[in-house]
């Protein structure tokens, strides 16, 4: 498959509802990847996806990657994005239960392991790096102060912790504040936004408020945001579950500089062809 000429041919794949194009291409970083994003991921006029993750082939079992969000910023990484390239990687190289693939990102090089393999359906346990935390409050418009966390999973996050099981921050729901911290000043890059329940030491749950998309299903990087806010700064346990609108993944991490391990699925939905 290639970008460019008269047709685009495409890849979609779906972790957890969070859905993505894969688009084989010469490079990475070609101008024209921004324009096309935009065009395909449009739920209406497009294809419809999250993000479009550009490939390039670097051997029969790595690659470089390049995302796009759904207005056609550029992501340094996207942890479902990742897996659902390695997922079509692994099918394209036909690989069996523990084959690895790795997949050089903005953000660097990620590691993802085959762990189950049913039909399009493959389970995928991927090496996350290292989560940074940092506390920090926001203040909002209306003069409420947000106390979170800043997280750095090789792209940016802010974590907000909420009692509320529908999500809500004194009244107001967890979207439109995802939105007002998503674009607010203190972030000039914007930001990913969760907004985490903890349900007990070794489960928690998110809604999330992506940079480039808005409130998606799922989110990689977002659950390992979540899960190291949650690990770090309210002691829950190393191992946790983290249930998203679009399903359950989980995160593995020791704290400190232990390198971060997330595992889920990841499905290849079909192969099409865009003018
Ligand atoms: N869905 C993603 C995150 C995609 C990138 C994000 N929108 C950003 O701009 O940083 C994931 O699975 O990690």
């Amino acid at each position: 498959m290639k970008a460019g000429g008269q047709l685009i041919q495409f890849v979609k794949a779906h972790a957890c509802g969070n859905d993505f194009l894969i688009v084989e291409a010469l490079a990475v970083e070609e101008v024209e990847h921004k324009a096309t994003a935009v065009r395909l991921c449009a739920r209406n006029t497009g294809v419809g996806a999250d993000g479009v993750e550009y490939l390039k082939w670097t051997g029969p079992r790595s690659g470089r990657i390049r995302l796009f969000n759904a207005d056609g910023s550029v992501a340094e990484i996207s942890g479902n994005g990742t897996r659902c390239v390695a997922a079509w990687m692994a099918r394209e190289a036909q690989a069996k239960v523990n084959e690895v693939f790795a997949i050089e990102t903005d953000a660097g090089v990620r590691s993802c392991r085959v762990t189950g393999i049913d039909g399009n359906r493959y389970e995928m346990a991927s090496d996350m790096g290292v989560p940074v935390v940092t506390e920090r409050q926001v203040v909002l418009a209306s003069g409420a102060v947000i106390h979170g966390a800043v997280v750095s999973m090789g792209n940016p996050h802010y974590v907000i912790f909420v009692r509320d099981d529908g999500f809500s921050i004194d009244g107001v729901g967890w979207a439109s504040i995802g939105r007002e911290i998503c674009f607010h000043p203190d972030f000039p890059e914007q930001t990913n936004v969760e907004v985490v329940r903890t349900v007990s030491q070794g489960e928690i749950e998110i809604r999330i408020f992506e940079r480039g998309v808005g409130p998606t299903t799922s989110s990689g990087t977002g659950t390992c945001a979540a899960s190291a806010a949650s690990i770090a700064l309210r002691g829950l346990d190393s191992a946790l579950s983290v249930t998203a609108p679009g399903g359950a993944q989980a995160v593995n991490w020791r704290g400190g500089s232990a390198e971060m391990t997330l595992t889920g699925p990841a499905e290849l939905i079909c192969i099409g062809e865009a003018f």
